[in-house]
């Protein structure tokens, strides 16, 4: 935010435009179409305190023409690019074309559309939508320095076994019996801060960070999930968030730090009983009753000593 000292008040203040919704099309020699679909929000620092004193908004770039912007820099973009480079482009634009702006952050988010296979063979121009997003927030300032973070939502993944829970704090108020057999389901949200400090510093290759979604997806999957035959024992939730974040920062040496949200999405034993009939329904870890509320909230940050996330 903008800082400004107003006779002894203070006022920040920044302005943008949110859900700014994009689709390009790529069209290649060999008649392959490429896509993507972004919601990008802007928003610009910038002194234009005049406008919020007296009214004078000279100073102001329209929320309108940064909309507009969207469009013309989709545009240019001759060759397919990753969000994280559409954002850094669009950020850098408003830094260096308006003297008034001193930083500009960007995020976008992609929506999953999936080229389709029909009988077998990849489709020309066919497309389906997956279920997880691919997201990204750009910060960059006039001097070229810049922070970018990356991240995944909606990531929703479960385990039938191989989870349990016991040995937490029991009380007058605990009633759930500890187990070493349950369900395990998640919506895994995650951000990753990348450590390149300046605009200079980026890969030039302008799907790096595509694949990099695509491996620390990899990565936080085959954690949660372990080997194919057999998979891992989760003693909590805790203990494969901590596992994941961990896993994350060993592969990729230029993340910082890593953020997940990974809610415990409850399936609870169904048991039925009556008078007459005290097992109508006996649990055997075989029918469960799914819920998506209340859920368990657990987030939790690992950065390197030297990170800034
Ligand atoms: O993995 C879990 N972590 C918790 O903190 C918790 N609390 C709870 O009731 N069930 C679970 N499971």
């Amino acid at each position: 935010m903008g800082k400004d000292d107003l006779d002894g008040f203070n006022l920040e203040q920044s302005h943008g435009k949110e859900r700014v919704r994009v689709a390009r099309v790529w069209r290649t020699k060999e008649g392959f179409s490429l896509l993507v679909e972004w919601k990008v929000a802007i928003a610009l620092f910038s002194d234009c305190l005049p406008a919020y004193v007296n009214g004078d908004n000279s100073d102001i770039v329209a929320t309108d023409t940064m909309k507009n912007t969207v469009y013309v820099k989709a545009k240019e973009c001759a060759e397919q690019l990753s969000a994280e480079n559409f954002a850094i482009i669009l950020a850098h634009h408003f830094t260096s074309y308006y003297k008034q702006v001193t930083a500009a952050v960007v995020k976008i988010v992609e929506k999953p559309w999936e080229r389709v296979h029909v009988i077998n063979k990849p489709h020309d121009h066919g497309f389906k939508l997956g279920s997880e997003r691919h997201t990204t927030e750009a910060t960059v300032k006039k001097s070229g320095s810049i922070k970018l973070v990356s991240g995944i939502k909606r990531l929703s993944v479960l385990k039938t076994t191989m989870s349990g829970f016991e040995g937490f704090i029991r009380d007058e108020y605990t009633a759930l019996p500890d187990t070493r057999e349950r369900m395990l389901a998640t919506e895994v949200t995650a951000s990753w801060s990348y450590s390149y400090e300046t605009l200079s510093s980026i890969p030039t290759d302008q799907l790096y960070f595509n694949e990099r979604y695509l491996e620390v997806k990899g990565v936080l999957m085959e954690t949660f999930f372990g080997p194919p035959k057999g998979g891992v024992y989760s003693p909590s939730v805790q203990s494969t968030l901590y596992h994941m974040a961990r896993a994350v920062l060993n592969r990729f040496p230029d993340i910082s730090a890593v953020k997940l949200k990974m809610p415990n999405i409850h399936f609870l034993p169904v048991n039925i009983s009556s008078k007459e009939n005290p097992s109508i329904v006996k649990f055997a870890d075989d029918v469960y009753l799914p819920t998506d509320e209340p859920h368990g909230s657990i987030e939790a940050s690992l950065s390197r000593f030297w990170s800034r996330m």
